[in-house]
């Protein structure tokens, strides 16, 4: 790896990397911090925890140090707590030249982050949902001027995920300036790479670790066959374990919904294990509570859905377990890149059902490696089989007596709204939608009774027919 010297960043810039612990250049550093110094667009493709943010924030607090202004640059980011972790790297690196940022994400007060916005900061971190409303509703603040235009986990942004952030990046886009520098950075870029080009218009300077596996060398990455009833027992096993072997282990579970994520955080926590959730049905003061107690070992077990899966860099996360197998590999390489980050090593387990092989398959195809079985003493989670079936089902029931589910319900109603639609009507057309989906399964399966019900029968006349040919042939022969 290069000295961080060789950048091509000024002195007061390299002091400061050093006291972060950065002394040499990672590879993304080393091949994209010079091209954006030079002017070009950027496309940055590197595994997880290989550094890319501070291979867009040094270049562009270079540039800022050189001709400051407000607003000069916005970072577009997935997750509300990633905007607040991209901002405490631009804060710790540009303190030397008095860097003024400003976070605009979902779930805080619109009004004082209009009067930050009115106050020229230097550097926007923010979600698109959120800057989108503060540019559709205010004109106290301009972002045409901007000369950097940063999309961190840019292939999110462009997918149409669960939540799709196609609409409010039209918005955003139109509100920057044509000529800008555009730098797009995640550790999965290549699906989206077409739709990433037209966003980096100039001809991008694009680089892409070249390396066979996906995922990083130092993480261990493990799988447990378990059928589904059991999974919560080898879960609360392999808890235990990590527990009693290691001191000062952090772990994520991840889990697929809010629901699951919120039952299972309350079953570990009647095992008496320090554990807390994150999912996007908490309220952002909960979140940022939950994630704080986690980073600062308070608690050492976190349990989130995907909206953790992303950019989060917690150095002490020596595991990642799946409770559920990602139906993506995309979404796999980011979970399990939450730990083994910056050339520390880590585990990763993922349990997976009967139901859930093929999904590994895809996943072993596009990591290039093979995720090895995981030993586990299965009479040991037999022990305790009954006790956390019995605790989960407690803790259902215990769930099911708050407004979860109801609460639910209603943010999805305000979600709705908020795109524009009437949830009443939405709710009817979700009910058609499943009448007609209900009469094309009906109508497949019965044609495809009745080609089985043809192919039977062609299949009978065909033997109908060679026994008929025999006992021919038979007839002929005793002639
Ligand atoms: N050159 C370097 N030397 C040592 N540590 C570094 C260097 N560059 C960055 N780091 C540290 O490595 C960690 C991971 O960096 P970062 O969060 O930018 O990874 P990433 O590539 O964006 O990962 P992800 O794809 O998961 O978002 C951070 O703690 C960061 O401070």
């Amino acid at each position: 790896m290069a000295d961080i010297t060789s950048l091509g960043i000024s002195e007061w810039l390299v002091a400061q990397c050093r006291q972060m612990g950065i002394n040499k250049a990672t590879p993304v550093q080393e091949n994209c911090v010079p091209a954006i110094l030079q002017g070009r667009d950027c496309m940055g493709c590197a595994k997880t925890g290989s550094g890319k943010t501070a291979a867009f924030v040094l270049p562009i607090l270079q540039k800022l140090s050189e001709d400051p202004y407000g607003i000069f640059c916005l970072v577009l980011t997935p997750t509300r707590e990633l905007a607040y972790q991209i901002a405490e790297q631009f804060r710790v690196l540009g303190r030397p030249i008095g860097l003024k940022d400003c976070i605009i994400v979902g779930g805080m007060d619109m009004v004082a982050q209009a009067l930050e916005l009115s106050r020229k900061p230097h550097v926007v971190i923010a979600t698109p949902g959120r800057l989108a409303d503060h540019i559709r509703s205010s004109s106290t603040f301009s972002i045409k001027n901007i000369r950097f235009l940063v999309l961190d986990e840019a292939d999110r942004l462009l997918e149409q995920g669960c939540t799709d952030f196609t609409k409010d990046l039209e918005v955003i886009l139109g509100a920057v300036p044509a000529k800008r520098q555009t730098l797009l950075f995640s550790a999965t870029l290549t699906d989206t790479l077409q739709e990433l080009k037209t966003i980096a218009m100039n001809q991008p300077f694009f680089w892409e670790s070249q390396s066979e596996v996906r995922t990083v060398e130092e993480l261990d990455q493990r799988f447990i066959l378990v059928p589904e009833k059991v999974k919560d027992a080898y879960l609360v096993h392999l808890i235990q374990t990590f527990q009693d072997e290691h001191e000062d282990w952090s772990i994520i579970i991840f889990t697929h919904t809010c629901k699951s994520c919120q039952i299972l955080n309350m079953l570990l926590r009647e095992f008496n294990f320090p554990s807390v959730a994150l999912h996007s049905m908490m309220k952002q003061k909960e979140r940022f509570a939950a994630l704080a107690k986690f980073k600062s070992s308070i608690f050492k077990i976190l349990i989130a859905t995907d909206v953790a899966s992303r950019g989060l860099d917690i150095p002490t996360v020596q595991v990642v377990i799946n409770h559920n197998t990602p139906g993506l590999p995309k979404i796999y390489i980011h979970r399990v890149g939450r730990t083994a980050r910056a050339g520390r090593n880590g585990i990763s387990i993922t349990l997976v059902t009967q139901y859930d092989i093929h999904l590994v398959t895809a996943i072993e195809n596009q990591i290039n490696s093979k995720l090895k079985e995981f030993p586990v003493k299965e009479a040991e989670v037999l022990k305790i089989l009954t006790q956390v079936n019995v605790t989960r089902r407690e803790c259902e029931i215990k769930l099911e007596s708050t407004d979860f589910d109801e609460k639910k319900e209603i943010n999805k109603r305000k979600q709705m709204i908020l795109e524009g639609k009437d949830p009443e009507l939405e709710e009817k057309r979700k009910a058609e939608l499943e009448k007609i989906r209900k009469k094309k399964k009906q109508f497949k399966e019965k044609i495809q009774q009745s080609l089985e019900r043809k192919e039977a029968s062609k299949v009978q006349r065909r033997i109908k027919k060679k026994k008929r040919r025999q006992e021919r042939q038979a007839a002929t022969k005793q002639q």
